[in-house]
């Protein structure tokens, strides 16, 4: 199970608490999820009030507010003031939006809201593309995880840069990644875990499904699956075909 800041984690998934059809459907989403985490928005929560804290705290889950929604250093900063005082968490999702089309992170953003936030003893998991030299950074700052992106947020396209997951996960093998954001299929969740992602975040896909529930469930059951045929060392895709029925001896027809 995944570590994150010396904390084990129950599950490797990592779920969102936002566009449920209902409060009800949320907290039965994540039973049959048996996410390890919820990520929480304090906007969301700062509208919401007590009732949704109290669901959220009966969910029984670690807790990751989140900075969804900021555009800058100072916002997400601020954010992340406001999200730990009242969550009581050191942990911060760190989220800081450079565009409003593709809600992709503003990296230049994110290394000095980063810097800023571990240097005053916030543990922060960085929403991120999988570019290495931001990667890079991002741990020079004190992150001790890194959350690239798999596509862009709510559009469920899946792992649009396989090869740039790839990479990223040959180039850190001990640092925990997260594939965070983009998955719209249980396929997608699989394929990041055989990718030897630790855990993956998602909401939409759960959220928006005709039936959350057993999305929810389906996406646990590929995440397990993902995980388990990482762990079974699949073979290497190769260009050309390969006889796996042996081909020595001769047949005997009696
Ligand atoms: C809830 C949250 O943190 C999102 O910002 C996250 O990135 C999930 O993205 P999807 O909704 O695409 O799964």
């Amino acid at each position: 199970m995944p570590v994150f800041y010396g904390k084990e984690i129950t599950s490797p998934l990592m779920l969102g608490t936002a566009q449920y059809p209902s409060p009800a459907i949320l907290a039965e989403a994540f039973r049959a999820s048996h996410a390890g985490i919820a990520t929480v928005s304090l906007r969301r929560e700062g509208g919401e009030g007590a009732a949704f804290h109290q669901l959220i705290r009966e969910l029984n889950v670690a807790v990751l507010p989140n900075t969804a929604g900021c555009h800058g250093v100072k916002e997400a900063v601020t954010t992340a003031h406001m999200a730990r005082e009242f969550f009581d968490t050191p942990w911060i999702k760190l989220e800081v939006i450079g565009d409003h089309d593709t809600l992709q992170p503003d990296v230049v953003a994110l290394i000095e809201a980063a810097r800023i936030l571990c240097s005053e003893g916030f543990e922060v998991f960085p929403y991120c593309t999988e570019d290495l030299s931001i990667c890079e950074r991002l741990l020079d700052a004190g992150c001790k995880v890194l959350m690239p992106w798999g596509a862009p947020i709510g559009s469920g396209r899946g792992l649009n840069n396989i090869y740039g997951l790839k990479t990223l996960r040959a180039h850190y093998p001990d640092v925990p990644l997260v594939v965070d954001a983009g998955i719209g299929l249980p396929s997608h969740a699989a394929q990041a875990m055989e990718l030897g992602y630790d855990a993956v975040l998602l909401n939409t896909a759960v959220a928006k499904a005709g039936d959350p529930v057993a999305m929810a469930r389906a996406m646990a059951l590929a995440i397990e699956a993902g995980a388990l045929a990482r762990a079974a060392d699949p073979i290497e895709a190769r260009d050309m075909a390969s006889p796996s029925t042996p081909l020595m001896g001769m047949a005997v027809l009696a």
